[in-house]
């Protein structure tokens, strides 16, 4: 088996490629019919996550129908927190919902292992490695510290993640334990995913934008610098990714700071500056999530306008988030054409 020819993997290294490689976030799921079919047969959504049948079989569905040249394991970020016992379910139209996690239940939190817990997820990177095209870039991933710490904090989403900012402002000492803690798992996990055959892998801090830049340093920054220092301890060769949506200026320095191989880039970041970053290293994005339902003229501008932009230097064509469930699977299929057609 050979990764020579997986593209996502070359932008990783630095290379500039026409057309880009693209794949988006949350390319499995609620849009695709096959998905919907098999997560009625799975149970619940946790069920399907630990189930390696059935998260093998929903990652390839979006591989099988538009060739994206990367697939991303099918599981989520919380799954750390329901490795830890915070009774995580998903319920349809609630979304996530947990137990909230107190500062003396923080405290409690001993040195201890998201395995065996996590065990059929490595199960189902293991398989999907054996089973996807050799061109295609397998990433993992795992959520970001501070976003997690947002649900296990509150129990559930919110929209400006005001529990977890209070709380932290309140409880710093149990704060800053939380953030370490989920950081020395998450860098096990990730190192797992790694060795069972994920070629790259993703950080996700989907809330990194509702903080103030010096909370930004402490919560973002500092807690995906201690992944990846980990990780690159015991894999020096190891390829990230990370994404702080809404980070905006501030990802200069999580670049720099993090030392993330690529940068994920939310729509809201302005093209001009995107090219500044890219002039540090690779970037992925950033269409807006909204074009890929809005589809037509407006979309295919949009993506005229990144390659535009970007397309001359490392690029991952993505959205600047994940997909939603109104999405049509023929509007994605026109937008991965048009950006295969309009590089190359
Ligand atoms: C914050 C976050 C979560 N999960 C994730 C994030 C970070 C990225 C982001 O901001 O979107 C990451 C995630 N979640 C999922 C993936 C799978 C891989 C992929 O295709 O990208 C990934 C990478 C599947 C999922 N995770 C979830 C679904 C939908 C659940 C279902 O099928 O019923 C999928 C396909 C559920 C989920 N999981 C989470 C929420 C808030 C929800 C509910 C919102 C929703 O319903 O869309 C937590």
């Amino acid at each position: 088996m050979s990764a020579k020819n997986r593209t996502v993997l070359k932008v990783l290294e630095g290379q500039t490629l026409s057309p880009p490689p693209i794949w988006l976030m949350r390319q499995a799921g609620r849009y695709l019919p096959e998905y919907r079919e098999t997560r009625a047969k799975a149970g619940s959504f946790l069920d399907l996550c630990y189930s390696p049948d059935f998260a093998t079989e929903v990652t390839l569905q979006p591989i099988r129908r538009y060739g994206f040249d990367a697939a991303i394991l099918f599981s989520d970020i919380l799954v750390i927190p329901d490795a830890l016992n915070r009774n995580v379910t998903f319920s349809e139209g609630k979304g996530p919902e947990m137990t909230p996690i107190s500062p003396e239940e923080i405290l409690a939190l001993k040195e201890q292992s998201v395995f065996p817990h996590l065990n059929p997820v490595i199960e189902t990177v293991a398989r999907l490695r054996k089973t996807l095209p050799d061109e295609t870039t397998l990433l993992g991933f795992c959520g970001a510290p501070w976003t997690v710490a947002t649900y296990m904090i509150a129990g559930h989403g919110t929209p400006d993640q005001a529990p977890a900012r209070l709380f932290a402002y309140r409880h710093p000492r149990e704060f800053r334990y939380l953030l370490d803690h989920l950081a020395d798992l998450s860098a096990e996990y990730l190192l797992a995913q790694l060795k069972a055959g994920a070629d790259a892998v993703q950080i996700f801090d989907s809330w990194a934008g509702v903080l103030g830049e010096e909370e930004f340093a402490t919560f973002c920054i500092g807690p995906v610098k201690r992944i990846i220092d980990k990780v690159r301890s015991q894999r020096p060769d190891a390829k990230i990714i990370a994404f702080a949506k809404g980070a905006g200026l501030l990802l200069k320095d999580y670049r720099q700071k993090t030392a993330a191989d690529a940068i994920g880039l939310d729509w809201s970041v302005p093209l001009s500056f995107a090219a500044e970053l890219q002039k540090d290293g690779p970037v992925q994005g950033n269409l807006d999530p909204m074009l890929a339902v809005a589809g037509g003229q407006p979309m295919r501008d949009g993506i005229d306008r990144i390659l535009g932009r970007l397309g001359a230097g490392p690029l991952i064509f993505n959205l600047g988030h994940g997909i939603t469930p109104q999405a049509d699977p023929e509007t994605v299929r026109d937008l991965v054409q048009h950006v295969r057609l309009k590089a190359s």
